[in-house]
């Protein structure tokens, strides 16, 4: 990309859109275009349009969406299906009908059938059925993938799609109802420490299995994608190994120096027993994460009472 290339980062408050960001500042990018959803709702196909036209960014970074954890992507699914649905179909069209010289589309792990197999090559993606608590998410994903493919093929648009694995860092989401599980174990254990609490409750039985990424790795992978990539299909970015959740929730625990005891509550989904990904595709081209999980956990801790935001 060009030093003075015009940058729109879709989702800029956002955890990944807030770091990727930061990663293209640091390299000399300074021409960015952004909008909080308040100015610009990206489900409103006129207002997009509107934006589009009059802004004409050369470069579209699309890490806004409706995201949340587990339990909201259970209970809110009308919303994860027609928000994320509404918000790509939007922006990826636009970004066709005004010239954008390439596109980078944010996936997720969860897009691969539940019971792949481990670890999660690209070409799971379709070949079997998906987790239920994450499916209205997954089916809007899929289609963002889709769209992706079907304007560089029909289009020629450079628009590639990466799929990344859960994610925590700066500016993460820490609502203990909405929040993926590691912001809400990090407020937990906090809390519990804080208020001398006995115990501290852990959704399901904490056997599944899961992979983390701190989102400065994941940015960097972005920065790669946006300079070096330009194929279809998707890209997974993680760190190719995992943990129980009972061992997640054990770190966590020790981070924070709390010493009650954990209590497990089958009434929550465990949803997909694992979902640890294949990142040998990335790999081969040179790219792998950096921050460990104790140490970026840590430094999250360290910093993660200032970034609360409000539910
Ligand atoms: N967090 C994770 O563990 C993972 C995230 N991802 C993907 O990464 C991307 C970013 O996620 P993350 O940063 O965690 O999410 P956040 O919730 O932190 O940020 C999402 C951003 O999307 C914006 N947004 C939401 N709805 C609208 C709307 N209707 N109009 C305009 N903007 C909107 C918000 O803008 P505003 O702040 O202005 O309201 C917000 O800044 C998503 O595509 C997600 O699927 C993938 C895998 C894991
Ligand atoms: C990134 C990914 O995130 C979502 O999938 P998920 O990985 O299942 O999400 P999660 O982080 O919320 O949970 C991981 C595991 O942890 C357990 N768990 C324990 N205790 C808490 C807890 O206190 N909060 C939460 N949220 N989970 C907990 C929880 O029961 C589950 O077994 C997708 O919907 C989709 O949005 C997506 O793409």
């Amino acid at each position: 990309m060009e030093k003075n290339a015009k940058i729109y980062v879709a989702g800029h408050r956002g955890m990944v859109g807030s770091a990727i960001l930061r990663r293209l500042e640091k390299e000399g990018y300074n021409n960015f275009v952004t909008r909080v959803s308040s100015e610009l709702d990206l489900r409103n196909q006129a207002a997009v349009a509107d934006f589009f036209a009059a802004e004409k960014p050369d470069y579209v970074v699309l890490a806004a969406a409706k995201v949340g954890g587990i339990n909201a992507n259970n209970i809110y699914r009308a919303e994860f299906l027609y928000d994320n649905l509404m918000i790509q179909n939007n922006v990826i069209h636009n970004s066709y009908l005004n010239g954008v010289k390439k596109l980078l589309f944010l996936g997720s792990s969860c897009i691969y059938p539940k019971m792949a197999p481990q670890p999660l090559q690209e070409n799971a993606l379709l070949t079997g059925e998906l987790e239920s608590t994450n499916e209205p998410y997954a089916i809007a994903k899929i289609a963002g993938i889709k769209m992706c493919d079907a304007y560089r093929s029909q289009y020629g648009c450079n628009y590639i799609s990466a799929m990344p694995t859960n994610l925590y860092g700066p500016h993460d989401n820490y609502d203990l109802k909405n929040s993926h599980v590691l912001p809400a174990l990090i407020r937990k254990f906090h809390e519990a420490k804080l208020q001398g609490a006995p115990e501290v409750e852990v959704w399901g039985t904490g056997t599944p299995r899961r992979e983390f990424l701190h989102v400065d790795d994941l940015a960097e992978a972005c920065y790669w994608l946006l300079e070096n990539y330009n194929e279809p299909g998707l890209v997974n970015v993680g760190t190719g190994t995992d943990l129980s959740i009972r061992e997640l929730a054990e770190l966590v625990q020790r981070t924070v120096g709390y010493e009650g005891t954990i209590r497990f509550n089958t009434d929550y989904p465990d949803g997909t027993p694992r979902k640890l990904m294949d990142v040998s595709k990335l790999a081969e081209k040179g790219w792998k994460a950096t921050i460990g999980l104790e140490e970026g956990v840590a430094a999250v801790y360290a910093g993660a009472f200032e970034a609360v935001r409000p539910a």
